[in-house]
């Protein structure tokens, strides 16, 4: 089953268009990646698959068009986005945070949290403490747990990678990895091309918000042409 399919997807902020005509899909159990510049339109196509920007264009999740659903509710049908910059609750703790994840989920079940915590012993370590105190890849985490507490059909991650040191980056792409080996179908954006594509089955290239490609990842990573403008001299990726 097809998880997520976007058809023609078009963005604009006033005469700027940030996404045009832009297709792409997910196949159920599949971990895809957008790969693109910065600025080439990678977050407003997932904000506008949220719901969270206006946009034209047809979005079907599984056999449901969700074109016109409003983003409370494409969250409710397991639409879940991490967006860049994680958005935490600096103030509250790393419970009190997922507390209020679970809450928005409807739930009231402590094993959800468990659960979470089973993934991110460092979070159980620290869910005394306020988010604003953890490290970017603790808070990458809290973001990422406050998203799985819904149990998604579609994750979508917006640079999960950004402005983390590398050794945390390679363990975050780990955790993204097990998340999609768990089941759950994963839609990424990222200007780290050559990580990003080393953990997913497709890839799309997207440049001034037009998409292209939707190739096998290993052959996208192998490509010779993409080397020079995606994975850059020190191999992190574009724009780095
Ligand atoms: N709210 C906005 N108003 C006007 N222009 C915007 C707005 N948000 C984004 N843009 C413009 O739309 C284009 C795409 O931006 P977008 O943030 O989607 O790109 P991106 O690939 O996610 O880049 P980044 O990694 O820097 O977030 C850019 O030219 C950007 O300047």
């Amino acid at each position: 089953m097809r998880m997520l399919e976007v058809d023609e997807l078009n963005v604009r902020y006033g005469a700027v268009r940030a996404v045009r005509d832009a297709s792409l899909h997910v196949e159920e159990g599949e971990l895809v990646v957008v790969v693109g510049a910065n600025g080439a339109g990678k977050s407003s196509l997932l904000r506008a698959v949220s719901g969270l920007n206006r946009h034209r264009g047809r979005i079907r999740l599984g056999e449901r068009d969700i074109s016109s659903v409003r983003a409370e509710r494409r969250t409710r049908l397991g639409l879940c986005l991490v967006p860049e910059g994680r958005h935490i609750f600096g103030r509250m703790t790393v419970m009190e945070n997922l507390q209020v994840a679970r809450w928005g989920a409807g739930s009231r079940r402590s094993d959800e949290i468990a659960r979470v915590f089973g993934m991110f012993p460092r979070l159980e370590e620290r869910k005394h403490q306020v988010g604003a105190t953890l490290s970017g890849g603790e808070q990458q985490m809290l973001a990422l747990s406050r998203a799985l507490i819904r149990r998604p059909r579609l994750l979508m991650l917006d640079e999960p990678s950004m402005g983390l040191a590398p050794k945390i980056v390679a363990q975050m792409f780990q955790i993204i990895r097990e998340i999609h080996e768990s089941g759950t179908s994963v839609l990424l954006v990222e200007q780290n091309a050559r990580m990003s594509l080393s953990i997913a089955d497709r890839g799309y290239l997207m440049e001034t918000g037009a998409l292209s490609g939707g190739g096998d990842a290993g052959e996208m990573l192998a490509d010779e042409r993409l080397h020079e403008t995606y994975f850059g001299k020190n191999g992190t990726g574009a724009g780095t």
